[in-house]
């Protein structure tokens, strides 16, 4: 029955214009929806899925009660309707909105993935605003190396893309805590964004920020929006390379699939996005970054991995439930 209605969902998707189905909420049944938030969801429904981008809300929610109102009344439905299938789970979602436990998730990739030599850049958390020496002194105890990268901690949103690159000691002076500082890595200005749907996944190339020279330096500190950086028509002098270089290899293919699988599990999520880089030095598949459904850009193959997801997970409720039914000895069909 499912198949029968995917062309139906596949018009309507793209009827939307869904771009990573940002501030839409979808629903599946028989038909798509899109839920007015604002009213009670019950009625609405009832809902086999719901694919959602509810990170602004959640964000919001911080200080606005209209928003928390919102988030309540999703909140109270899905808690009343477990078999609805939730892409993706609000605290998963949660959990990625915030750099300090994102970056967290990320160092213990060196360990569950030693085999791949993947690692993330060491960095260090700023909780809040303190004396220029004691950010000095945890930014030296913690192993990082000039240039840094400061970024919000709050991850999503317009702030979430204004960052900083610091080149020496001095210059920490600059930073608006919390936020993050992680060494900056040399990578030949090529951004891997590797684009996950399910269990399956996409890697596109981006442009991202040229070398700079490692080492403190007393170059002012460049204040930037990633956005600026790194999406497909980016070009400026911060992407531009100031020398000549060999072109980097690729990620490994294998080692891009063991880190989705180890991330699928560890972060409990079926849309997300892994920023990785190539060190110029060590060859090491770094990754830097790990996004709340992305904006899949060139990724054709997008919408159909969506359905083919969602009726995956459902197929799965499907014969489950059916099983359930058998060994507890449910109504026999038809009754
Ligand atoms: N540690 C690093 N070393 C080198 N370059 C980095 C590092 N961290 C970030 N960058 C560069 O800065 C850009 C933005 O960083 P990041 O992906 O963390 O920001 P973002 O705003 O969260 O991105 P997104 O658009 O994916 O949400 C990257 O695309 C890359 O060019
Ligand atoms: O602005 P917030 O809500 O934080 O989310 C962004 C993600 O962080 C980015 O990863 C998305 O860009 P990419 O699809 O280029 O990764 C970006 O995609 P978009 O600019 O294509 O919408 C957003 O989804
Ligand atoms: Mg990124």
């Amino acid at each position: 029955m499912l198949r029968n209605i995917r062309k139906i969902i596949e018009s309507q998707i793209y009827h939307i214009g869904c771009k990573g189905c940002k501030g839409v909420y979808f629903i599946l049944f028989f038909h798509l929806w899109q839920i007015d938030l604002a009213q009670p969801l019950a009625p609405q429904g009832p809902f086999d899925a719901i694919v959602h981008k509810l990170s602004d809300v959640i964000v919001e929610a911080e200080h606005d009660s209209q928003s928390q109102q919102l988030l309540a009344n999703f909140e109270s439905y899905v808690s009343t309707h477990p078999s609805t299938v939730l892409l993706d789970p609000l605290p998963a979602m949660t959990r990625l909105l915030d750099r300090f436990a994102s970056y967290r998730i990320m160092s213990k990739l060196h360990n569950s993935l030693r085999d791949w030599r993947i690692c993330s850049p060491p960095y260090l958390e700023v909780h809040r605003a303190s004396d220029l020496p004691s950010i000095q002194q945890a930014v030296m105890a913690q192993g990082l190396s000039f240039p840094l990268i400061c970024k919000t901690r709050v991850a999503h949103g317009s702030l979430s893309h204004e960052m900083s690159l610091i080149f020496s000691a001095g210059s920490l002076a600059d930073i608006h805590p919390p936020c993050v500082l992680q060494s900056f890595v040399n990578h030949g200005a090529v951004l891997h964004k590797v684009f996950v749907v399910g269990d399956k996944h996409f890697c596109v190339e981006r442009p991202s920020l040229k070398n700079f020279p490692s080492g403190p330096c007393d170059r002012k500190t460049i204040f930037f929006n990633s956005h600026q950086v790194s999406k497909p028509e980016s070009s400026s002098d911060l992407t531009a390379l100031d020398e000549q270089m060999p072109c980097l290899p690729p990620p490994s293919s294998q080692a891009v699939d063991a880190l989705v699988r180890e991330l699928r599990v560890q972060l409990g999520m079926a849309l997300f996005g892994v920023d990785v880089i190539i060190n110029i030095h060590t060859h090491t598949l770094t990754v830097i970054d790990i996004n709340i459904f992305p904006g899949y850009e060139g990724v054709p193959q997008f919408f159909s991995s969506l359905l083919n997801h969602i009726e995956s997970v459902l197929d799965k409720q499907t014969s489950t439930t059916s099983s359930l039914k058998t060994t507890t000895g449910g109504p026999p069909a038809g009754l």
